[in-house]
């Protein structure tokens, strides 16, 4: 038996209501206790002290890139990367090449994912090579290990493909993951609507393109009965829709990513590829709103969209570049810095949108530290300072507008089924 004993660290597990400095045994892959001065002779000890230890995160919106855009991320270097970040779950995006739209390939993307540092729970396209047009087998990508089912990269645009879709997935009891982009409306933009925009010379993407299918989705899981899920939501009105399908009663959740939380458009200081994601980071008063929303409860989930690319095709206008930024191994500090200590959320809030809501939304049995649940855990500095460094990144993309950002929040050791899967080292 392999045991691991964290000493004295502060605990912050809001599924049963602790934020206390307590010692944590875990023995094997499980939780074997959580109280003050434990002892055990056989264990290997981790001195917490002064630190703080919480359920490992689980990020539901990660693209791996594999197979087909290995030269981006693959599942190795993705899922290191998301252990650096202290994410002990991932859900990637099912637009590869060949797409992950049927039970053949989600077994295959599991086997690959085998020996992977973090669970890989992934999701399976809603139709066939994300075409918009034929329904993939749903209960058979579920019964393969499916955990959601999302087009990400665009929405199904034929509203009634999108109503079967719901239908079939209210039916096998699996959530819809909802990227939200009226296609037509889009009309060529590649950053916000805006001053910015119109000062950079740049098509915009309006608000309405995002709010519109917000709407839509919301409305179509209402009359479906489906569980809806809508990824990185990044407007105001996101948020007043979300509310309003709270009250209700709906099944609705909506996640923000880090960069939607940090960064306004007018922050934006060159026309380059580093400031290009889907959707675009929106005005200071959407930055707002989504904060605003985090703390409400109205936002339920922060997750990443990490979206590796490589340097070159990054590396040029935003015209050019292709939409996306890396997220996944500084995402709990971003939220730590941008929301803890700003006022908005708790630290137990934050684990609560990091971890325990991840894992309600996928129905698992995860971000949670009683006694016999899995050893999925991490610690963290919260009182140093560092500057986030591309450098340090497991991840092959470096694709990010964070670089060199002060923050607080370093994960230093990561544990997956009780074993420590990364570990902080000053250098690396
Ligand atoms: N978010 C992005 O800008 N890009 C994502 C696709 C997506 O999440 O819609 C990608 O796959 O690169
Ligand atoms: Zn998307
Ligand atoms: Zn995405």
């Amino acid at each position: 038996m392999s045991a691991i004993l964290i000493k004295n660290g502060h605990l912050v597990d809001p599924a049963n209501q602790k934020d206390e400095v307590c010692d944590i045994l875990i023995q094997d892959d499980k939780i074997a206790k959580v109280a003050a001065n434990i002892t055990d002779n056989e264990a290997q000890v981790i001195d917490a002290a002064g630190k703080y230890v919480m359920p490992g995160l689980i990020d539901l919106h990660v693209h791996l890139r594999e197979p087909g855009f290995e030269y981006k991320e693959t599942i190795e270097t993705g899922t290191k990367a998301a252990a650096h970040g202290g994410v002990t779950s991932i859900c990637p995006m099912p637009n590869t090449k060949p797409v992950i739209d049927s039970a053949e390939r989600i077994k295959d993307l599991l086997k690959r994912a085998k020996d992977a540092p973090v669970h890989v729970l992934p999701i399976g396209a809603v139709t066939i090579g994300q075409e918009g047009k034929e329904l993939t087998d749903i209960a058979a990508m579920k019964e393969a290990g499916a955990v959601a089912l999302s087009e990400d990269g665009k929405s199904v645009m034929d509203t009634l493909v999108f109503r079967k879709a719901l239908w079939k997935a209210a039916e096998c009891n699996i959530p819809m993951f909802s990227h939200c982009e009226d296609k037509s409306l889009v009309d060529g933009g590649v950053m916000n609507a805006g001053a910015k925009a119109k000062e950079l010379g740049l098509p915009g993407i309006t608000n309405a393109v995002e709010d519109v299918i917000v709407a839509r989705d919301i409305i179509m899981s209402k009359e479906a009965g489906c569980q809806l899920h809508l990824c990185h939501c990044s407007t105001k009105d996101s948020a007043v829709l979300i509310k309003m399908a709270k009250e209700q009663g709906l099944s609705v959740t909506g996640e923000v990513c880090p960069h939607h939380f940090t960064m306004s458009d007018d922050q934006i200081t060159e026309d380059h590829g580093r400031f290009k994601m889907n959707p675009p980071l929106r005005s200071k008063e959407d930055v707002e709103a989504l904060r605003g929303a985090l703390r409400d409860g109205i936002m339920d989930a922060i997750s990443t969209d990490h979206a590796p690319h490589g340097a070159k095709e990054k590396n040029q206008s935003m015209k050019k570049a292709p939409f996306g930024i890396v997220g996944i191994e500084n995402s709990f500090a971003l939220g730590y810095t941008e929301l803890v200590k700003k006022g908005y959320l708790t630290l137990s809030q934050l684990v609560e949108k990091m971890s325990v809501n991840p894992a309600k939304i996928l129905h698992i049995d995860k971000g949670n530290l009683a006694q016999g649940r899995t050893a999925d855990v991490i610690i963290a500095d919260l009182s140093t300072e560092y500057a986030i460094d591309t450098n340090d990144f497991f991840s092959k993309g470096k694709n990010t507008p964070f670089e060199g950002k002060k923050v607080y929040g370093r994960i230093e050791t990561t544990i997956v089924d009780g074993k420590i899967v990364y570990q902080f080292e000053s250098e690396k």
